[in-house]
C-alpha cells in the first residue's frame, strides 16, 4: 500500500487542473486574511511576490486560498523544476518520514545521505574522482566551498564577480554583488573577498577572450594568484540578470585558474540540475569545475545544498573540519534521491530545451514588435528579457516592474531580476504544459502592450 494513502487526499501534484482561473482579484479574501496576519508576526524585511496565501501547486499552477489557480514562471526561485508535489518526491518524503526524521549524519549516520553523495558525484561534470558533502541551504553551501578551497590551497582571497549572487549570510553577501536589497545595512563583511569584471555582451559587446583578459589582468593585479584561494562564478548569472558570459569567457578563466593553484567554483545553486537544458549549465560552456555547489532543485522542494568536486581538494579539510546538524536531513535526502533519478531518467533535460524554444521564438516574436525588449538570452528553461529605454539602451525597470504586476494580477506568477532591475525571468516548471507556458506568454504580451 502507497505511503501516501493514508494521508488526506492530496491537493497539489501533477493532478491539478492546468489551467489559470481566476475566481477573485488577487489578493482575494482568503489571501489577504493571511498577509495581514503575516504584515503582524512576521519580520518586515520578508517580502513577497506573489500577495496569495499558497493551498496547493503542481504541473504549471499554484492554487490559492481563494480558489484562484495561477500560472507558475518562477518554480519558487528554480526549486520546483520537477512539477511541485511530484508523486516520485511525496511518496519518498512520506516513507522516510515514518522511519526517522533525523539522527545528524555526523553522529549516526544513514544510507540516503551517502546515496545522494554518490549520486552528486556520478551526474556532476568530470570524470575524476569526486566526493561531496551535504548542508542545507545554498548560502551554507558555498560558504564551504570557499572553506575548503582556503583549506585544499592554504590561501585566503576569493574572486566573486560584478552582478554575481552566492547568498545572505556574511561571507556570501560579500561575494554578493547587488547592495539592495541583499547587502545594504547590514556589514561590515568578510574580508579578502574581491570583485572581478563580468562577460556581459549585451552591454559589454566584448569577446569571452577579451571578456577573461580584462577580468584576468584585474585579478593578477589587484590580488594575485600567490594569494587566491578561489574564484566562484555562476555559469549562468540568476539574481544578477540571467547574463551569459560570451563564449570562451569561462574556459580562459577555469585554464587559468589551474595554471595559478586557484579553485575553480561554478556556483550552480539556480543553474543545476537540468533547468538550462544539460544536467549542468557547465557543460554547456565546456568547462569541468574543481568545485560546484548546488540546491534548490536537487530535492523537489526541501531543503538540500552540496558542495561536490575532486576528492583530493574536498578531503583537505580535517576531520569534524565540515558539517552541521541537519546537514543532509535524511528526509531531504530522500526526496533528492527520487528527484535526481527523474532528473536522470524521465526526460526532463529535452523538457528543458522544448521550453527553450517556446520562449525563446515567443519573445523573439514580442521583440521584433517592441524595442523595449533589448536582449533575450538564456538556456533551456531559464530565459530573460531585458527591458530597456529602445532610445539610450537604458535599463528599465519601471517598464520591468509594472509588466510583473500586472501579470501578477492577472494570474501569472512572473520573477524579475537584475543588477538594474530590469529583466523579467522565466524559471517554469519543467512539468508546465505547453497551452499554460504559451497563455502565460500572452498575458506578458498584453501587458506589455497596455503600456
Ligand atoms: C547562484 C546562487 N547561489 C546561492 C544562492 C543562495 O541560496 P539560498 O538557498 O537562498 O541560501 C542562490 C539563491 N538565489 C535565490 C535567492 C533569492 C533571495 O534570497 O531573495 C543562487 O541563485
Amino acid at each position: 500500500m502507497s505511503m501516501t494513502s493514508s494521508l488526506t487526499t492530496p491537493l497539489g501534484g501533477p493532478s491539478l487542473p492546468q489551467e489559470r482561473r481566476m475566481v477573485t482579484s488577487i489578493p482575494g479574501p482568503r489571501s489577504q486574511e493571511l498577509l495581514a496576519r503575516k504584515a503582524a508576526a512576521v519580520a518586515a524585511g520578508v517580502g513577497h511576490t506573489a500577495p496569495i496565501e499558497a493551498v496547493a501547486a503542481g504541473g504549471g499552477v499554484i492554487v490559492d486560498a481563494d480558489g484562484n489557480s495561477l500560472i507558475d514562471l518562477g518554480s519558487g526561485i528554480a526549486v520546483t523544476s520537477l512539477g511541485n508535489a511530484h508523486p516520485k518526491v511525496v511518496e519518498a518524503i512520506a516513507q522516510q518520514a515514518a522511519q526517522f526524521t533525523h539522527t545528524c549524519f555526523m553522529i549516526s549516520p544513514y544510507e540516503s545521505y551517502v546515496g545522494v553523495a554518490e549520486a552528486l558525484n556520478r551526474v556532476t561534470p568530470g570524470d575524476h574522482a569526486k566526493k561531496s558533502a551535504l548542508f542545507n541551504s545554498g548560502a551554507e553551501a558555498v560558504e564551504n566551498a570557499v572553506k575548503i578551497a582556503r583549506k585544499f590551497t592554504g590561501k585566503p582571497a576569493v574572486v566573486a564577480f560584478d552582478h554575481g549572487y552566492h547568498g545572505r549570510t556574511n561571507l556570501t553577501m560579500a561575494l554578493t554583488a547587488k547592495a539592495m536589497p541583499y547587502k545594504s545595512g547590514f556589514g561590515p563583511f568578510a574580508g579578502e573577498i574581491y570583485r572581478a569584471p563580468l562577460s556581459y555582451p549585451f552591454r559589454d559587446g566584448l569577446s569571452g577572450a577579451d571578456a577573461a583578459k580584462k577580468a584576468i589582468s584585474l585579478i593578477e593585479k589587484q590580488v594575485g594568484a600567490d594569494n587566491l584561494a578561489a574564484v566562484i562564478i555562476e555559469p549562468i548569472q540568476g539574481e544578477g540578470g540571467f547574463i551569459v558570459p560570451a563564449d570562451g569567457f569561462l574556459p580562459a578563466l577555469v585554464d587559468w585558474c589551474r595554471a595559478n593553484n586557484v579553485v575553480f567554483i561554478a556556483d550552480e545553486i539556480q543553474t543545476g540540475f537540468a533547468r538550462t537544458g544539460a544536467m549542468f549549465a557547465s557543460e554547456l560552456f565546456g568547462i569541468v569545475p574543481d568545485l560546484i555547489t548546488t540546491a534548490k532543485g536537487i530535492a523537489g522542494g526541501m531543503p538540500l545544498a552540496a558542495v561536490t568536486g575532486r576528492a583530493e581538494i574536498m578531503d583537505a579539510s580535517h576531520a569534524g573540519g565540515l558539517g552541521g546538524t541537519y546537514g543532509g536531513n535524511p528526509v531531504a535526502c530522500a526526496a533528492a534521491l527520487a528527484a535526481i533519478d527523474a532528473f536522470e531518467n524521465d526526460g526532463l533535460i529535452e523538457r528543458a530545451g522544448e521550453i527553450e524554444t517556446i520562449l525563446k521564438d515567443r519573445l523573439g516574436a514580442l521583440q521584433q514588435s517592441d524595442p523595449r525588449i533589448g536582449d533575450i538570452r538564456g538556456h533551456g528553461a531559464m530565459i530573460a528579457a531585458e527591458f530597456v529605454d529602445p532610445e539610450t539602451g537604458e535599463p528599465d525597470a519601471a517598464l520591468t516592474g509594472a509588466v510583473a504586476k500586472a501579470c501578477i494580477a492577472e494570474g501569472v506568477i512572473v520573477l524579475t531580476c537584475g543588477t538594474y532591475g530590469n529583466v523579467i525571468r522565466f524559471l517554469p516548471p519543467l512539468s508546465i504544459p505547453d497551452h499554460l507556458l504559451h497563455e502565460g506568454l500572452d498575458v506578458i504580451a498584453a501587458a506589455l502592450a497596455a503600456r
